[in-house]
C-alpha cells in the first residue's frame, strides 16, 4: 500500500490545481496520482482537463503513499477524522494548510505518521513557487526528501524549522497578493493620467517583471537597485517621499504582522 508511489491531492481548489497541473507538467503520469473534492461539479471539471482519477477521501487515505492535505484550515479537523481509521503510520502526510501545526494533525491520526507542514504560493502555476516546508515529530530525511521532490516540480523549496512557519506564511504565502495590489494601485495610477489601461497594464506588469529578474539576477540590496532609480532631484525621489509621508513602509510591516498573527489563530477555529 505505501510504496506504490501514488500521490493523492484531498481537496482540489486553487492550491490543489496548482500542486496538480505542476506535478503533471513535471512529468508525473495522471495514474499516479489521485485527487478528492468535495464539490461535485469541480470533481467534474478537474477529471476531465487533467485525466485524474476523482476518489472518496477515505479511498485515497487506504491506497496512496503520500497524502497532501489542500482543503482550508477550517475543514480540516473534519477531513483528519474521516482519513484516520484507515490511515496507516507508513504513508505520509503533507499539509499546505495554513497555519495548521504538524501537532495539530498528529494528535488526530494514528501514532507514528509522519507528517510534513508545507507554505507554497500561487507562483506554483507558472513554475516560480516559492515552498518552505517542516519536519513534524516522526518525519525522517525521507520524508522531507519525498515532500521536497512534490514541491520542486514548481518552483523552490526551502527548508524551515515549524516556529518560522507563520512568519513565511505571511511573508511568501500571502505574499503574491501584496505585490498584486502594487500592481492594481499602479495601473489605476496610469489611467488616473490618462493612459489607455492596456498601455498601465503593459508597463507595470514588464516593470514588475523586470524588477524581479534585477534582484535575482544581480543579487543586489534593493535599496541599491532603488537608489540607482533615483536621480538627484528627480522624479523617483519625489514619489518615493510621498510613499514615506504615507507611512507605507509602516503599513507592510502592520500588514504582514497582521497575516502572521491570522494564521497563528487558525488552528483554533
Ligand atoms: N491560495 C493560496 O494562495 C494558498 C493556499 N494555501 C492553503 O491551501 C489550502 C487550500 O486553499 P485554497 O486552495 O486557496 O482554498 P479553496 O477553497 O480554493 O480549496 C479548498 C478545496 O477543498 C475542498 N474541500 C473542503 N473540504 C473537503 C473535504 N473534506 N474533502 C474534499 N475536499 C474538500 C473544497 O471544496 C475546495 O475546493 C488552505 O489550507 C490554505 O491555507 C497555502 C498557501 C497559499
Ligand atoms: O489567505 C490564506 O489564508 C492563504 C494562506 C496563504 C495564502 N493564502
Amino acid at each position: 500500500m505505501s510504496t506504490n508511489g501514488q500521490v493523492a491531492i484531498l481537496g482540489a481548489g486553487v492550491m490543489g490545481e496548482t500542486l496538480l497541473s505542476g506535478l503533471l507538467r513535471a512529468g508525473r503520469r495522471p495514474g499516479e496520482l489521485l485527487i478528492t473534492e468535495r464539490r461535485e461539479e469541480r470533481a467534474t471539471e478537474l477529471r476531465e482537463r487533467y485525466g485524474v482519477d476523482v476518489v472518496t477521501n477515505v479511498e485515497a487515505a487506504a491506497k496512496a503513499e503520500t497524502l497532501v492535505l489542500v482543503v482550508k484550515p477550517q475543514d480540516m479537523p473534519e477531513l483528519l477524522a474521516e482519513i484516520a481509521p484507515v490511515i496507516q503510520p507508513t504513508q505520509t502526510v503533507v499539509s499546505l494548510a495554513a497555519g495548521i501545526t504538524t501537532g495539530f494533525i498528529e494528535s488526530r491520526l494514528p501514532e507514528g505518521v509522519a507528517v510534513v507542514r508545507v507554505m507554497p504560493n500561487t507562483p506554483a502555476l507558472v513554475d516560480e513557487g516559492m515552498a518552505a516546508i517542516s519536519r513534524g515529530a516522526h518525519c525522517d530525511e525521507s520524508h522531507l526528501v519525498l515532500a521536497e521532490g512534490l514541491l520542486a516540480a514548481t518552483g523552490r523549496v526551502i527548508r524551515v524549522p515549524e516556529k518560522q512557519q507563520d512568519a513565511v506564511t505571511a511573508i511568501s504565502g500571502s505574499g503574491p497578493a501584496y505585490i498584486f495590489f502594487v500592481v492594481e494601485s499602479m495601473i489605476e495610477a496610469g489611467v488616473h493620467m490618462g493612459l489607455p489601461r492596456t498601455t498601465a497594464t503593459e508597463l507595470v506588469v514588464q516593470t514588475l517583471v523586470g524588477s524581479a529578474k534585477l534582484l535575482r539576477e544581480t543579487g543586489e540590496h534593493p535599496t541599491v537597485l532603488r537608489e540607482r532609480v533615483t536621480s538627484p532631484g528627480g522624479t523617483t525621489a519625489a514619489a518615493v517621499r510621498e510613499l514615506e509621508d504615507h507611512k507605507v513602509r509602516a503599513a507592510f510591516l502592520s500588514a504582514i504582522e497582521a497575516a502572521r498573527n491570522r494564521s497563528r489563530a487558525l488552528a483554533a477555529e
